[in-house]
């Protein structure tokens, strides 16, 4: 199994080169060059098995011989043995058609806990294999960045620095990024959005001489170990409504396009999903590009549902590869254009990726207004990013498909618009009872590469 970029300039790498690599240094994200299928009979089989063995049975094409399968199960039951919730990724019915993944039972409360638990346990086995160490950045609209310390805290051959944008996450997202006290720890609190925190990220890539002199290492979904970790789920979901006899639908709360992504990635391996809908918050550059063709970048306005406050959607990037038809040269172009604010979509790829992907949109209001009704009609407390997508699911039912809707985050990590929403204040689960008094190690820093990277530079030197 090889990953190939989607700029199609850089070398070809097996999976475990590719995970310790990140950004690809032609400044593409890595896809495998041919994505394996499973058969019927093989998605049949899943039924019934723990979400550990679904893991197994998704995920072990991709890997090629890099882990042997006792390693590889060894590591994917370390990942999961921490999740508040046995199922892992449990359904939820909230009508007669509509279900709710639940994707919040995981250490710090969002669905990047299941690819960051999992990346956490690769990058350890590979490093302690190569006896190598790594300086991880990465960078956060709010989720990505808990997610990530929580992986890698207290490593000794791991420093994890993660660029949040000041003053943009929420008061519990950010004390899940600054009060954890481990040396090799370091929330900076950038002084723009989350575009510039992503932006400075790939520039650090794109700068060889700091990318290799400090052995630098991405876990954001630039990093395709992240995507493989969350097809896993569009699996055990479908398969518990009756797939592969049966279709279903997904409605996924978008941002950075890689969970979505990982859908489309389970619809190439043969999972039988019926329609995968894009569902943006107010910041709703795809939706935009879907109804349009042109993809135009308009500022981040700040929103109740901060982690999808996103105008340069990085995954889209492996949906174009695709919609091209793994022409790298046209998606570089593409990105080059976009650099100066915008791009469009040729006919071709647009009919393709309209045939993939469906969209949707929801307000401000419209998102508080679905925490309230959801609440008052099925008893679901949901987060701010859920309702988001709860809203355009709404409006994408039918009565053959069974919906299924992503739910990517704990209503009590949004107590603020969760509360104005229903009147009533969500309560984090006992381990995290006292985040709020915990005491935060606050960093700001500039929004200038040079400057992020003798911080960065310095810190290392000093641990
Ligand atoms: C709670 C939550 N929901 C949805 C999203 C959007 O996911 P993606 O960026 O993979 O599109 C994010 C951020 O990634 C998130 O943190
Ligand atoms: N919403 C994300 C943004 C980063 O996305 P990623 O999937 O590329 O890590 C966050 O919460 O940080």
């Amino acid at each position: 199994m090889k990953y190939i970029s989607t700029r199609g300039n850089a070398p070809e790498l097996s999976f475990a080169e590719a995970m310790l690599t990140g950004l690809a240094r032609d400044g593409g994200l890595y896809v495998p060059k041919k994505i394996p299928t499973m058969s019927q009979d093989d998605i049949a089989a899943l039924a019934g098995q723990s979400y550990e063995d679904i893991a197994f049975h998704v995920m072990k094409p991709f890997i090629g011989d890099c882990f042997t399968d006792e390693e590889f199960k060894g590591i994917i039951a370390r990942a999961y043995e921490g999740f508040r919730h046995t199922a892992r990724a449990p359904l939820v019915q909230m009508g007669p058609n509509h279900y709710l993944l639940e994707l919040f039972h995981g250490p710090t409360l969002a669905f990047k806990d299941f690819a960051m638990q999992l990346i956490g346990q690769l990058f350890q086995f590979e490093l302690e294999r190569r006896k190598e160490r790594v300086t991880i950045v990465g960078a956060t609209s709010g989720d990505t960045g808990s997610a990530a310390i929580e992986a890698f805290r207290g490593l000794e051959n791991v420093d994890v620095f993660i660029l949040f944008p000041h003053g943009r996450v929420s008061d519990i997202q950010r004390k899940q990024m600054t009060t954890p006290d481990d040396a090799n720890v370091h929330a900076l609190a950038l002084e723009g959005d989350f575009d510039d925190c992503q932006a400075r990220l790939k520039d650090m890539f794109n700068d060889f001489d700091f990318r290799d002199g400090v052995k630098l290492a991405g876990v954001n979904s630039i990093n395709w170990a992240r995507v493989l970790a969350q097809v896993v789920y569009y699996f055990s979901s479908a398969v518990s409504l009756g797939a592969p006899h049966r279709k279903v639908s997904f409605t996924v709360p978008t941002g950075n396009f890689g969970d979505i992504f990982a859908g489309f990635i389970a619809k190439q391996m043969g999972l039988p999903i019926d329609r995968l809908v894009i569902a943006t918050n107010q910041n709703d550059i795809l939706h935009r590009t879907m109804e349009t063709g042109a993809c135009t970048k308009a500022g981040v306005t700040p929103s109740i549902s901060p982690s999808m406050d996103i105008q340069v959607s990085s995954n889209f990037e492996r949906a174009l590869f695709f919609a091209y038809e793994k022409d790298g040269d046209a998606v570089s172009k593409l990105m080059e254009d976009f650099a100066d604010g915008s791009f469009t979509i040729s006919q071709g790829a647009m009919e393709w990726l309209r045939e993939q992907f469906d969209s949707g949109r929801a307000s401000e209001e419209e998102t508080k207004a679905t925490i309230t009704s959801e609440y008052a009609t099925t008893g679901e407390v949901l987060c701010p990013h859920t309702a988001v997508a709860v809203k355009v699911a709404n409006e994408n039912l039918s009565t053959e498909t069974p919906m299924i809707t992503l739910a990517t985050a704990h209503p009590a990590k949004f107590p603020d618009a969760v509360e104005e929403a229903m009147g009533a204040r969500p309560v984090l689960p006992p381990h995290m009872a006292d985040l709020m008094e915990r005491e935060e190690r606050q960093c700001k820093v500039p929004n200038q590469l040079a400057l992020l990277e003798t911080i960065i530079k310095d810190r290392i030197a000093a641990r």
